[in-house]
């Protein structure tokens, strides 16, 4: 498929390398780098937004009432692009945004003894005590209230995973997968210029390590369970905000059940 075609329809379906069903958003990788460029123009057409925004806010609701929270887990390496796409959809689809590296990072500014071996854990790309993070994600769920979720970066681990769903008694509804190439990862971290510990090529190196061993079966777990979107990075279409359209569409999907294969 070439730049210049429409995004592909609600929820095409893509195998991933393990066979596994995936939900593809975008297949569009063959893309020469000017290609890539963003802008900030404003989202398109309206209509679509509307319809978007209309089916959203039915996410974590059952006719009117609060149920459990619709929660959307956002994984993909680091500096695959996660925490910037999740602000976009936040803002733009009343979704509350939960960090778990941000709420980690919180902790350590808080100064508190915790947050000393957070830091240090972070410094080595290594992955924090589940009990610490599940512990900072269930208050800032409660504290928010919120009746959609996006819980970007965990789990990091099936220990995450395992601890997350005996801790909060239920799984996500959905999983976005940000699937980018090493290099553009690397490239984006070095040029991330946010004073972060763990940006620099030494500490990202260990990232990638634990990212490839460690979350990856997180994403073949939920793979096998239907429950994956994957998404190409980087994205061809200048216009980023098509992702987020597209990604709250597959967010959609979910609530009407997984797509069977034809
Ligand atoms: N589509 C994109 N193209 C180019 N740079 C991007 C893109 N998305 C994010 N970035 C930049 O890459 C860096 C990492 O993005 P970020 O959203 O923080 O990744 P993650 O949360 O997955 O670690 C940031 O500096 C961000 O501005
Ligand atoms: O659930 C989490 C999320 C983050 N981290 C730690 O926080 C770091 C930064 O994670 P974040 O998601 O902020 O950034 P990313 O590495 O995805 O760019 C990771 O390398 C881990 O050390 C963690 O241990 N558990």
């Amino acid at each position: 498929m070439g730049c210049s075609s429409a995004p592909m329809a609600f929820g095409s379906l893509a195998k991933g390398n393990s066979g596994q069903r995936l939900h593809c958003i975008y297949g569009l990788s063959a893309v020469p780098p000017t290609a890539m460029a963003e802008s900030d123009t404003p989202i398109e057409p309206l209509a679509l937004n509307y319809l978007i925004r209309l089916f959203t806010s039915q996410a974590g609701c059952d006719n009117g009432n609060f149920k459990k929270p619709f929660i959307a887990f956002v994984l993909g390496g680091p500096g695959s692009g996660k925490g910037t796409q999740c602000n976009k959809i936040a803002s733009n689809f009343g979704f509350t945004h939960l960090s778990a590296g941000d709420l980690l990072r919180q902790e350590i500014s808080s100064g508190s003894e915790k947050g000393e071996s957070i830091l240090e854990t972070i410094k080595e790309g290594r992955i924090v005590p589940s009990e610490i993070t599940v512990e900072l994600i269930r208050k800032a769920m409660k504290m928010s209230n919120a009746k959609r979720v996006l819980i970007d970066g965990f789990p990091r681990c099936e220990e995450n995973r395992i601890a997350f769903e005996r801790i909060m008694g239920s799984e996500p509804d959905v999983v976005v997968f940000f699937d980018c190439p090493v290099d553009e990862m690397i490239k984006r971290l070095l040029g991330r210029n946010q004073g972060r510990v763990d940006d620099n090529i030494e500490t990202i190196k260990k990232r990638l390590k634990v990212f490839e061993s460690l979350n990856i079966p997180v994403v073949d777990y939920y793979s096998s369970k239907g429950k994956v979107h994957k998404v190409i990075v980087p994205f061809c279409f200048p216009k980023w905000n098509y992702f987020f359209i597209f990604s709250v569409n597959c967010l959609l999907l979910l609530q009407s059940g997984p797509i069977e294969d034809s």
